[in-house]
């Protein structure tokens, strides 16, 4: 899309300034020349055709029609076709597609052709699957979609008025307002700003919010740094402050736009890969040495050349999941969708609802989640203790002129409270005038407002309020019955603990501290709160969520361990966890845990429950450690000072009332911040992820005993123990079967515990359950030579075929029931569909070689004696299998 206005009404003469320029398509002219940055504001307003009024109605449809929606080009929705195209890079496609080659290439046509409706039947179901998918959650994400404030004029001669716009309507030129835990929409440049600090974590890495203000450049410089303060891009968040600023760029021409189409800034690792993909890729190693090897082993031991060839890459396509792709999907949407009808619950990322279910830990922060988050102001005391109405006058004075000064202020519940207080008792902060604020920076925890107090002209009064160790550490005097005295190291540690009882009677504790300095007319900084003077603080509590203790509970009974990383005291932290049931344990503070990282960090965290006093950049440090321990990592949390914890765990969760830059970075967004919601999120997720592994272990184990049985067979007849074409449509019967599991639900048993996939030891189950199986092959084998003894003698292929396809359908069909996770009959009253889909393979299994499709697959019905022989193999196999099922679960116990 293009960034920049050619004509416009406004401008007369149907021409731009820039209209003399080389424009080329898809490239922003003004980063080419490197101007945003270097053009005074006035002169880049006037080249952008606009102004600080904004632009009218009309020159914004007509830039949107002329240059597009601003919309990042990776993330426009894929079509069918493309779709289609890129399931065939699923790596177990590719796999197939190049045995279908080698078929191809030995003139094994009818093989060739079997695996090419293979690679079609799973791409088609898979696309289709994936594309129904994504358009369900695209509506799902529709209901959580991010606005930007715009401030437009509805003609030229009307005032402009700032409005809530689809941030995709957003052209340049627009004059945009930011403000604290906002998603910065495009690449802008700032007009004026107050306190503003950006997190660009996704542009350069960088942790640490950065400061942004406006300046007008060249003449004060800075347009030649490589991050020009006055610019802020698309991607990036505002951390503190805020800002009114100017479009300069939209959709593909932002620098977001650009770093996006770097593939190697886009792949990061979940828990849904780290499972998944970890055990595609063993099957892929298998059947990549299974061809050679079932060729040498032939070559060597009967003799035999490239004939075996197509037997050999039917068993490695034996080995194949296909219907991987399209059972994950399957089962992930059902579940996503099931989960927002029923609950609200809104998963932006399917693959977040298989992380959902493994989680083992999750992090929260408490206001909002334990607590209400309605704060009420329930006393302010001085110094000493005692009531102090002056305390909440100055506090309230301070909560005043910082949303009153912001550009876009945030809402804050704490500000709120005390004003409310503040007014209850008379008090009018519009009485001072305000200078400047530095609003709330979580990072400091602490907000400051300069005003004039009446009559003192040549006086700025600083009035600055915050977490009590952090205003008092900018103090050096203290006012005690009405006069200021020095505060020496007795009377600060006596205040800490002061605080310290306070909040462990569950209050939220605001300390207040002010300055007089001379009057001046330059800005103020964090270097200037320093030698305050503490004047005592404000105490509020906040109710406790009803349903937060039950909610806790039931994830401990889930396996999920709770980890509270607040910005607030110990103490309060710690008083709300015992008010809810929840042992708080050893409490740390951030502070404590000094520069820990990975796992001494998490070993650390791992015996507290509460861990306070975090600044986003601890919560997201935490996340990390305890992500890299090898714990899937969730994390709950609303506010500015969650993003990167957000950003940094398995899976990042909001409510829908969280700051947009939160709701746009989470994988799961809920309808109210509500732990009983997570706790039925939970449970979808290990539904869905339950689904998946119960097809993995059954479709891989029953195909690797197929495998081994048909090695060692293929070395012990003197025919082919299966046809190519056999083996393909017996693969093609399960795999169809096999598609019943998206849809099965699973026992209550299988959702008691994290739903992982551990390569390791699902490869162990698969190797002993697949061993089982062959085993009940071999078994067979003996059962057919006996029956075909007594009546066609046992060199007899086509009835020694019919007979192992009947057994392998009718033991896949066994293993489906029997290794399922699933609902067993006692505990749904109808048939599932995993109960029908075995029936009907053990139908087919039976009828197909005794049908006239029979002979065309080269199998000729084997004589009644061997039906009998076989029932008891599969009584004998079904006892073996429902012991080794038994004794699996009670180890994993
Ligand atoms: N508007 C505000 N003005 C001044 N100080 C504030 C304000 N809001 C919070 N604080 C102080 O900063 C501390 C940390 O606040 P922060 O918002 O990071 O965490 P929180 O909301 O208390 O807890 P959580 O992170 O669990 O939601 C608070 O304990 C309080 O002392």
């Amino acid at each position: 899309m293009a960034s920049v206005p050619e004509t416009t009404a406004a401008a007369g003469t149907g021409r731009t300034p820039l209209d003399t320029r080389e424009v080329r398509a898809g490239q922003n002219p003004l980063f080419d020349a490197g101007e945003p940055a270097a053009l005074t504001s006035l002169q880049l307003m006037r080249l952008l055709d606009t102004g600080p009024r904004g632009l009218t109605e009309q020159q914004a449809e007509e830039r949107l029609v002329r240059h597009g929606e601003n919309v990042v080009p990776a993330w426009r929705p894929v079509s069918w076709p493309r779709r289609f195209l890129g399931s065939l890079r699923d790596p177990f496609t590719t796999v197939l597609l190049c045995l279908g080659l080698v078929s191809a290439a030995v003139a094994s046509w009818g093989t060739a052709c079997v695996i090419m409706v293979l690679v079609v039947v799973s791409c088609v179901l898979r696309s289709g699957g994936e594309h129904q998918a994504s358009r369900s959650m695209a509506a799902l994400r529709e209901l959580v979609a991010t606005t930007a404030s715009v401030q437009r004029r509805a003609d030229d001669e009307s005032s402009p008025a700032v409005r809530e716009l689809p941030v995709d309507q957003l052209v340049v030129g627009d004059v945009v307002r930011l403000g604290a835990g906002d998603l910065v929409p495009a690449d802008v440049r700032l007009l004026r700003s107050s306190g503003l600090t950006v997190h660009q974590a996704a542009l350069t890495g960088e942790s640490e919010p950065v400061p942004k203000y406006a300046r007008d450049a060249p003449a004060d410089g800075g347009a030649e740094l490589p991050e020009p303060p006055h610019l802020c891009f698309q991607g990036s968040s505002v951390a503190s402050g805020s800002g009114t600023a100017v479009v300069i760029a939209t959709g593909a021409d932002t620098r977001f736009a650009a770093a996006y189409r770097d593939p190697a800034r886009r792949h990061t690792e979940t828990a849904f890969d780290r499972s998944v993909h970890g055990i595609a890729w063993t099957l892929i190693r298998f059947m990549l040495v299974t061809p050679p090897l079932v060729l040498m082993a032939n070559a060597a031991l009967r003799g035999r050349g490239l004939e075996t060839l197509p037997f050999a890459i039917a068993v490695a396509v034996g080995l194949t999941p296909e219907m991987l792709p399209v059972i994950v999907t399957a089962a992930l949407a059902r579940g996503a969708s099931a989960l927002a009808r029923t609950s609200g619950v809104i998963v932006k990322r399917l693959p977040a609802l298989h992380d959902l279910g493994a989680i083992d830990v999750l992090c929260l922060d408490k206001t909002g989640t334990l607590t209400q988050d309605r704060p009420v102001v329930e006393r302010s005391v001085d110094a000493r203790g005692n009531d102090d109405p002056d305390v909440l006058r100055w506090a309230a004075v301070n909560s005043f002129w910082t949303l009153e000064l912001a550009e876009l202020p945030a809402p804050d519940t704490l500000d709120e409270a005390i004003l409310g207080a503040a007014g209850d008792q008379g008090t009018d902060p519009a009485e001072y005038d305000g200078i400047a604020a530095l609003p709330f920076d979580p990072s400091r925890r602490l907000a400051t407002a300069v005003v004039r107090r009446p009559g003192q002209h040549g006086t700025h009064t600083l009035v600055v309020k915050g977490a009590t160790e952090d205003i008092l550490g900018r103090c050096g005097r203290l006012v005690v019955d009405g006069a200021a005295t020095d505060l020496g190291d007795e009377e600060r540690e006596r205040l800490l603990g002061f605080a310290a009882r306070e909040a462990a009677d569950g209050l939220r504790l605001l300390a207040v501290a002010r300055a007089e300095r001379p009057a001046r007319l330059g800005s103020y900084g964090h270097h200037d709160l320093r030698g305050l003077t503490f004047l005592g603080f404000v105490a509020l509590r906040d109710a406790l969520t009803p349903s937060a203790g039950e909610a806790l509970d039931d994830l401990a009974r889930r396996g999920v361990a709770v980890k509270i990383l607040t910005g607030d005291h110990p103490g309060t932290a710690a008083r709300a966890c015992r008010d809810l049931g929840l042992d708080p344990g050893e409490v740390l503070t951030a502070d404590r845990l000094g520069t820990l990282t990975g796992p001494p960090l998490a070993e650390a965290v791992g015996r507290a429950t509460v861990v306070a006093r975090c600044t986003a950049q601890d919560k997201a440090r935490i996340v990390a450690a305890l992500r890299e321990s090898g714990r899937t990592t969730g994390y709950l949390g609303d506010g500015v000072n969650d993003l990167p914890a957000l950003h940094a765990a398995d899976v990042g969760i909001c409510p829908r009332g969280a700051v947009t830059v939160a709701r746009e970075r989470a994988d799961v967004v809920l309808a109210e911040k509500d732990l009983t919601a997570i706790d039925r999120a939970i449970t979808a997720g290990r539904n869905s992820s339950g689904n998946i592994a119960a097809y993995l272990r059954i479709t891989l184990s029953s195909n690797l005993g197929n495998v081994i049985a048909m090695l060692a067979a293929g070395l012990l007849l003197p025919f082919l123990p299966m046809l190519p074409a056999q083996v393909l449509v017996q693969n093609l019967f399960f795999d169809a079967a096999q598609l019943a599991f998206a849809f099965d639900r699973p026992a209550h048993a299988a959702l008691r515990k994290p739903a992982v996939l551990r390569p390791r030891a699902f490869l162990r189950y698969i190797t002993a359950f697949g061993l089982l199986n062959a085993a009940a092959d071999i078994a067979t084998f003996a059962v057919l030579a006996v029956a075909l003894h007594t009546t066609a003698g046992p060199g007899d292929p086509a009835m020694f075929h019919a007979g192992w396809f009947t057994e392998n359908l009718l033991t896949q069909a066994m293993v489906m029931l029997l290794l399922r996770t699933g609902r067993h009959a006692a505990e749904t009253r109808a048939a599932g569909p995993v109960h029908l889909a075995v029936a009907a393979l053990a139908v087919i299994g039976v009828l197909l070689p005794l049908s006239p499709l029979g002979p065309t697959l080269d199998m000729s019905p084997p004589p009644p004696l061997y039906y009998a022989l076989l029932a008891a193999v599969l009584t004998l196999y079904g006892i073996a299998l429902a012991a080794a099922r038994k004794r699996h679960a009670s180890r994993q116990n």
